[in-house]
């Protein structure tokens, strides 16, 4: 059978986004759509971090403010303002989910948690209230106990278990899972724990980022057997694993590094070329007919959340391939996507509101 040249894909729904504030916020919100996608679920690691149902509230109208043909879900950080009764009150206006960041592994995680068991009154009104827990899975580094990025997502997985274990009805999602372990527990767990994959961790192994500031994030790419894992999960069409992006943006300047003394930021920008980018990365691994699956329908069905009226039909195009180019002034600094300088063997075509 020959290969398609064209695709069509409905409501496509980016479960784990930074659409971060002010001017940058100006800069990369609009993206969202531009990369194709009708929903955001928008990441609460702003400088103050949304800790507060009012914060978020007031966040998604800044979002709405710059577009408002995306459907934005909110979330809280988990810290000690997130009390049960702000649970409860979170749950009536509309919050999806509560992110939690270890302290100190991953981009504004200074206020992160230190200990899961202090908040378990907090999981157990969750779990009544059935508000998503949303996990960064790493633990910090630690050179007592050999742990570093490389092994800091499995040696958290005992952590993922126990939650589960103790909250069988919470449901959880993993984050930008990166190893073949993290899927198998995964797979292991009930159906209240499911799983996002990021497109830049189907596409890159430790070697694409070693001495590539651009390419680095957290958790970091691991080993090819791990990619390979997060292949063919993705290949299976497994209902428990979907796109969640990570899209992260930072200002240029900080991703390349300035001095020996200032590490480069975490995260990687895939935002404005996501959909095409996906097409093509799963296409590459003979994933292109689980696109559908990927990109909406298994988290749209994990977060009960059907294609609402922003949805869109989108008609992806086949192209000789188009390098990836664009960037976006900031201030005096600028903006830069993941991919920049390479191509993609997909373009966004026609989009037409789903008419339901
Ligand atoms: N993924 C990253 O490397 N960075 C994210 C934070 C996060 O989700 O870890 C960011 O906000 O920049």
């Amino acid at each position: 059978m020959s290969a398609p040249t064209e695709v069509t894909v409905e409501s496509p729904a980016d479960f784990h986004v930074h659409l971060r504030q002010g001017e940058l916020s100006e800069v990369v919100t609009p993206q969202v759509r531009k990369g194709g996608f009708d929903l955001a679920y928008v990441m609460p690691n702003l400088r103050p971090p949304i800790t507060k149902t009012e914060q978020a509230i007031a966040y998604r109208e800044r979002l709405k403010a710059i577009d408002s043909s995306v459907d934005y879900l909110m979330t809280l950080y988990l810290s000690p303002d997130l009390t049960p009764e702000e649970v409860r009150k979170a749950k009536e206006a509309g919050i999806a989910g509560v992110k939690s960041y270890p302290r100190g592994v991953t981009t504004n995680s200074d206020g992160g948690i230190e200990s899961y068991e202090i908040y378990y009154p907090v999981f157990e009104e969750m779990q009544k209230c059935d508000l998503v827990l949303n996990l960064h899975g790493e633990v910090p580094s630690d050179a007592a106990s050999n742990t570093c990025v490389l092994n800091a997502e499995n040696a958290f997985l005992p952590h993922l278990k126990k939650l589960h274990d103790t909250f069988p009805k919470l449901r959880i999602v993993l984050e930008h899972a990166t190893t073949r372990a993290a899927v198998d527990m995964v797979k292991s767990l009930g159906d209240t724990v499911a799983c996002t994959i990021t497109a830049h961790h189907l596409a890159m192994t430790v070697d694409d980022w070693a001495g590539q500031s651009w390419n680095y994030c957290k958790p970091v790419a691991k080993y090819p057997s791990d990619r390979q894992a997060l292949q063919e999960v993705v290949r299976q069409g497994h209902p428990k694993f979907f796109l969640g992006s990570d899209s992260a943006p930072h200002p240029a300047s900080t991703k390349s590094v300035a001095t020996p003394s200032q590490p480069c930021a975490a995260g990687v920008y895939t935002s404005p070329i996501l959909l095409p980018f996906v097409a093509h990365t799963l296409e590459s691994f003979g994933a292109l007919d689980r696109l559908q699956g990927f990109v909406s329908d298994h988290g749209r069905a994990f977060y009960r959340r059907p294609a609402g009226a922003n949805a869109r039909r989108i008609v992806l195009r086949r192209v000789q391939g188009i390098r990836v180019e664009d960037t976006w002034p900031l201030g005096g600094d600028r903006v830069v996507p993941f991919w920049a300088g390479k191509e993609i063997g997909w373009e966004i075509g026609d989009v037409s509101l789903l008419k339901r």
